[in-house]
């Protein structure tokens, strides 16, 4: 049996202990960062938010989602482009829009060319990670998507932030060249700025 990566041994192990979180625990957790959010001024003017529809035992945003529905806010998710290895854009999400299971068995809107955002557009995106360390530094499911994606975020908008369990914390993430560290993230127990 060929050996697997450290990066790829950690994605399955964070990836179990996520999974095996209760529905309390995730319930608790979507609550938390809710609360976070709601309480946070710089959230009010932001209009036109990122985020992901959560599988595999992520942090689940439907909450958070109902609740910028009903601020008439602008929801989008990533949607993953079948014909390009590793390319996504951010697709406009709203409460009528049908879903369908991606590659990757991820719910994602039905591709509309008119619905997809610029990135440079948006005022937040909450990036799901696997395994993320006290340094902000990020691992992913691998793909490089959102690696890709951010590497071409420059400036101040979007305010990039990761979303985690607070499981998902190790001692060091083996970074690569290419991996952009996160200067936010949040954990139901604590909200990390660097
Ligand atoms: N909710 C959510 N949506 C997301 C992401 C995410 O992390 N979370 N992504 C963030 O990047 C992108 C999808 N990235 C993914 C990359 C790999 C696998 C995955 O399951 N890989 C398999 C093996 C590969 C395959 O089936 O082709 C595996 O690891 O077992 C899933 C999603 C876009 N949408
Ligand atoms: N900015 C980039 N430009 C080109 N290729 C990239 C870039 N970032 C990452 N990649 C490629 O993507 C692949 C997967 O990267 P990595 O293992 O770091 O993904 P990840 O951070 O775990 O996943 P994700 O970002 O999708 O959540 C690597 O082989 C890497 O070469």
């Amino acid at each position: 049996m060929p050996q697997l990566d450290p990066r790829q041994q950690l994605r399955k192990q964070i990836r179990l202990q996520r999974s095996a979180l209760s529905p309390l625990q995730q319930l608790e957790a979507s609550q938390a960062i809710l609360e976070y959010l709601q309480d946070d001024p710089e959230f009010i003017p932001m209009q036109r938010v990122a985020l992901y529809l959560a599988f595999d035992g992520e942090l689940d945003l439907s909450l958070l989602i109902n609740c910028l529905w009903q601020q008439g806010k602008q929801v989008y998710v990533p949607l993953v482009d079948p014909t390009k290895n590793g390319e996504m854009c951010f697709h406009r999400y709203q409460a009528s829009s049908p879903l369908q299971a991606n590659r990757f068995g991820i719910g994602e809107p039905i591709f509309d060319a008119k619905q997809v955002i610029d990135a440079q557009q948006l005022d937040l995106i909450l990036a799901p990670l696997v395994a993320f360390d006290s340094q902000g530094n990020r691992l992913g499911m691998g793909g490089g998507y959102y690696d890709r994606l951010l590497a071409q975020i420059s400036g101040d908008k979007p305010l990039v932030i990761g979303l985690a369990h607070d499981c998902q914390q190790i001692n060091e993430v083996p970074v690569q060249a290419w991996d952009q560290p996160l200067k936010r993230i949040i954990t139901p127990s604590r909200y990390w700025c660097w």
